[in-house]
């Protein structure tokens, strides 16, 4: 027989059909019953229904986990439940006594940006059990717990992508282990591709905003069963980035001179790795993108999920090709790679300078309770 399901979960498959240990001795286990309807269509109902069901239906008892079980393997293969996330953030807990506030994630080019560091107690993404490793040229693949301007940080130097096989929710994954670890407030840096025609190769912007692209797609970090402990299930995203450190950044920005090299903008997540057609970039810009990346959305998505407080931003590692004929070389990744390094130093400062103040405002609040 065939054709039993639901919510796409085979059901004759299912353990319940041939006798649940945890069921009566009917193998009634639970609460779903699927029916097999004259038609051969299937359908569902639950037992306090089934005191009415009284037509000649074959019933099928289901047991409840299982179906719930299967609903999460369907939905996402690789599903990082609570009880997961959690031991890999007691791995760090058990192992440093540093309890970060800030946690950093380094773009490709950027690992550098840990290097202000101090105190550090790195580990190896290979070694984190049920951690991700790191694929991709310009990530190094480490997690660094120590000191950045005197605020315990913990810096991820390497994230993951889309297209490296992961499928987003393991790609923002860390976010939470980070979450249950303690920090209240993300950095999130990227290299991204200009679009806005004023931003020249070595610019920062400052993201104000994202366009969640491949969420129009129906691909989400949150899609799948919703787990209230991280956050709710329809989390707002009206103040993603964090107006006040965005704020904070223009400030910092000032101070340092650097006002006409830094914009401030919306930036756009495409799963790559392929970089953009022409005809894409030009749709792009009419929807109010200003710099092209393949990271950082799903993260900052997954930080607000669980109410943390966002600050990004993208080091322009290229200039986006809006007309055939353009004069700009082709994207490419060793020129991605090679722009971060040399701006390390100008976001370096950036990121410390802006942990500085933040730590500052953290002191004084703290100060007035
Ligand atoms: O990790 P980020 O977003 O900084 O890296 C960008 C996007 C791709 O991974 C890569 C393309 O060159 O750089
Ligand atoms: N497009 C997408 N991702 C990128 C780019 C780009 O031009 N540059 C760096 N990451």
């Amino acid at each position: 027989m065939t054709g039993f399901t639901i919510n796409g979960t085979d059901l004759l498959k299912s353990k319940a059909l041939n006798g649940s240990a945890n069921g009566d001795a009917n193998g009634r286990s639970n609460n779903y019953i699927a029916e097999e309807c004259p038609n051969g269509a299937t359908s569902s109902t639950s037992n306090a229904n089934n005191a009415n069901n009284n037509n000649n239906s074959q019933q099928i008892y289901v047991d409840e986990a299982e179906v719930e079980n299967r609903m999460k393997m369907v939905i996402n293969e690789e599903n990082y439940s609570y009880e997961l996330i959690k031991e890999i953030a007691d791995y760090f807990l058990e192992r440093t006594s540093i309890r970060p506030v800030i946690g950093i994630i380094c773009g490709s080019g950027l690992n550098s940006l840990a290097d202000h560091i101090t105190d550090i107690q790195a580990f190896d993404y290979k070694d984190i059990p049920n951690f991700p490793v790191s694929t991709v040229e310009g990530h190094v693949g480490r997690m660094i717990f120590g000191y950045l301007e005197g605020m315990p940080v913990v810096a991820m130097q390497g994230r993951f992508h889309y297209y490296e096989g992961y499928p987003l929710a393991k790609c923002s994954m860390p976010v939470r282990v980070l979450k249950l670890v303690g920090i209240k407030y993300l950095f999130a840096t990227n290299a991204a591709g200009g679009l806005n025609p004023k931003y020249k190769v070595g610019d920062i912007m400052i993201v104000r905003d994202h366009i969640n692209i491949m969420g129009f797609a129906g691909n989400s970090p949150l899609q799948g069963p919703n787990d209230p402990r991280f956050g709710p299930r329809f989390p707002p995203m009206t103040n993603a980035y964090d107006r006040h450190l965005v704020r904070k950044a223009r400030k910092v920005v000032r101070e340092m001179g650097i006002e006409n090299d830094v914009h401030e903008g919306v930036y756009t997540c495409l799963g790559g790795p392929n970089y953009e057609t022409v005809a894409e970039l030009k749709m792009l810009r009419i929807m109010g993108v200003d710099a092209v990346g393949m990271s950082t959305v799903h993260e900052v998505i997954t930080a607000r999920h669980c109410d943390l407080t966002v600050f990004a931003f993208s080091l322009i590692t290229n200039k986006c090709a809006t007309d055939y004929d353009s004069s700009e070389e082709d994207a490419n990744h060793e020129e991605v790679v090679m722009v971060g390094k040399s701006r390390q130093s100008i976001c370096g400062e950036l990121m410390c300078r802006m942990i500085r103040d933040l730590a500052q405002d953290i002191q004084q609040k703290n100060g007035k309770k």
